[in-house]
């Protein structure tokens, strides 16, 4: 359940700042697109989308993967609607089966880096053959797990709290065809 109204959701957007516009947003998943075909288009990957953040990723970036994959997804979470992050919660693990897959995990954002973490662990715990990760935007500091990187990365964003193409403000506005920076 979100903590705000409607109305503050609408407060919020008007308050806050343009990041990456739609166009840019696609000129930067044409560039993953094509480093992601190169690296895994012959090796018959399970797309595996991150609930809920990575579903507009997902559905973007997979119409630009013209190469036979398979998708699930997993539902890991440890914001649940506020901007700061706690323990993950796992609402489903990884579906279906990554034993001996190559595995490729969507998710919006690489922020303070636990939830990727805990998936990936999760993954190679469970017998993948390879693990890759595609995220749309990297938050800009340095509380990120030591040795964690990401392979596939859109844009960089600055570190504030964003929104936007999947990532809520408050359960509000992963609609938004934009990113945005809150208001701070
Ligand atoms: O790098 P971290 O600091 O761990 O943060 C990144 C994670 O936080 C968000 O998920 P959230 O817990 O908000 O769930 P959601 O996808 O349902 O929004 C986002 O979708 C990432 O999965
Ligand atoms: N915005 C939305 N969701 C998030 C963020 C953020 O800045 N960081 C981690 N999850």
């Amino acid at each position: 359940m979100a903590g705000i109204t409607p109305e503050q959701a609408l407060v919020a957007l008007q308050e806050a700042e343009l990041l990456y516009s739609s166009t840019q947003i696609g000129s930067a998943l044409d560039r993953m697109a094509a480093l992601i075909t190169a690296e895994l288009a012959k090796r018959d990957p399970l797309v595996l989308l991150v609930m809920n953040g990575g579903f507009v990723l997902g559905a973007h970036l997979l119409a630009r993967l013209h190469f036979p994959l398979r998708v699930g997804y997993l539902h890991a979470t440890r914001y649940r609607g506020h901007t700061r992050g706690g323990e993950i919660t796992w609402i489903a693990h990884p579906r279906p089966s990554v034993a001996e897959q190559v595995v490729l995990v969507v998710d919006d954002i690489f922020d303070e880096g636990d939830t990727l973490q805990s998936i990936l662990a999760e993954i190679r715990q469970a017998g993948a053959h390879a693990v890759y990760s595609a995220v749309l935007v990297n938050k800009r500091h340095d509380r990120k797990p030591a040795g964690l990187i990401v392979d596939f990365v859109g844009l960089e964003v600055p570190d504030r709290y964003v929104f936007g193409y999947g990532m809520d403000y408050q359960e509000y506005w992963r609609n938004l065809t934009a990113i945005y920076a809150a208001r701070e």
